[in-house]
């Protein structure tokens, strides 16, 4: 079967781990194009994953079936400037932006193009992505963005739109609420007497194992933190302190922060 041609406006971070997705579920190259302002990074696509490039945004709009915005949102106006012209008239727009809304891109696209809005994360680099989609358009449309997201991992369908700021401030964001974990993990392993590269490396085993257990395992995140905790022992006094030092009340701010600044980008 024909592959679709998938574009890209913006080939920063995150439509970098749409592409390797893509790329390691066997779309070709050739079939994916990416514009992006800077040479440097245009180079690296170019190099790393066979792609086409172009300092042009229309071109890349005028050969897509399915277009992903991924520029970030306060970039978003300038980049679609002038695009609604060259688009597919059955083209599928996919917006990975947090916080801009289908009814803003339909102001800046027009009202016939067909628009996805999607909130993916960065593990879709290494297959393990959580992605959510939104969309009042046709079955077809949230289909194609859906080939594109299950190529990176997980994708589910959320039923409001409004549901996306919270969404963001989980499965968005949230990579990096567990990287900061390992980080601190890793430095006051260091700082107890391990070495870097031990340190890493526990804390980071660790994060797959725990993540594992809690995709796999038919229990709840609780009963699996306390299969870990015997009473009166290591995990015990560690939590203790957490909880002391105010670790679920700051946890829960976090996310409700994110929540509100996705509301805020969207005007
Ligand atoms: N990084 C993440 O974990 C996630 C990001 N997102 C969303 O993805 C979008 C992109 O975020 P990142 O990849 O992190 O940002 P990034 O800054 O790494 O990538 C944006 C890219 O767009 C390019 N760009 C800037 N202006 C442009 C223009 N006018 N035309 C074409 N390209 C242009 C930049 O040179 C840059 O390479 C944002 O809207 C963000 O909200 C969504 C989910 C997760
Ligand atoms: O930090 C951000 O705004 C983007 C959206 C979700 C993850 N990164």
């Amino acid at each position: 079967m024909q592959q679709l041609t998938i574009s890209f406006i913006g080939g920063g971070n995150m439509a970098e781990a749409l592409i390797a997705g893509l790329r390691n579920a066997g779309h070709e190259g050739a079939k994916i194009w990416v514009s992006e302002p800077q040479q440097a990074r245009r180079d690296f696509l170019m190099q790393t994953y066979a792609v086409k490039v172009s300092a042009d945004n229309a071109e890349v709009a005028k050969a897509a079936d399915v277009l992903v915005l991924a520029v970030k949102p306060q970039q978003m106006k300038p980049a679609l400037n002038g695009l609604s012209a060259e688009l597919k008239a059955d083209v599928t727009v996919v917006s990975i932006a947090a916080g801009i809304s289908s009814s803003v891109l339909h102001e800046w696209l027009g009202d016939r193009v067909s628009i996805v809005r999607v909130m993916p994360n960065t593990p879709a680099l290494v297959g393990a992505g959580m992605s959510a989609l939104y969309s009042d358009a046709d079955e077809l449309h949230k289909q194609r963005a859906e080939y594109v997201l299950k190529a990176c991992g997980e994708s589910v369908r959320v039923e409001r739109e409004s549901q996306m700021h919270a969404v963001t401030a989980l499965s968005g964001s949230g990579p990096a609420y567990f990287f900061l974990m390992a980080e601190i993990m890793k430095a006051t392993g260091v700082k107890l007497g391990l070495s870097e590269e031990l340190a890493s490396q526990l804390a980071a085993q660790t994060a797959l194992g725990a993540g594992k257990m809690l995709t796999e395992s038919d229990r709840t995140a609780e009963q699996l933190r306390h299969q870990v905790t015997s009473p009166g022992g290591t995990t015990q006094a560690a939590l203790d302190e957490m909880y002391e030092m105010g670790l679920p009340a700051a946890v829960r701010k976090g996310v409700i922060a994110a929540s509100k600044r996705s509301e805020e980008l969207a005007g």
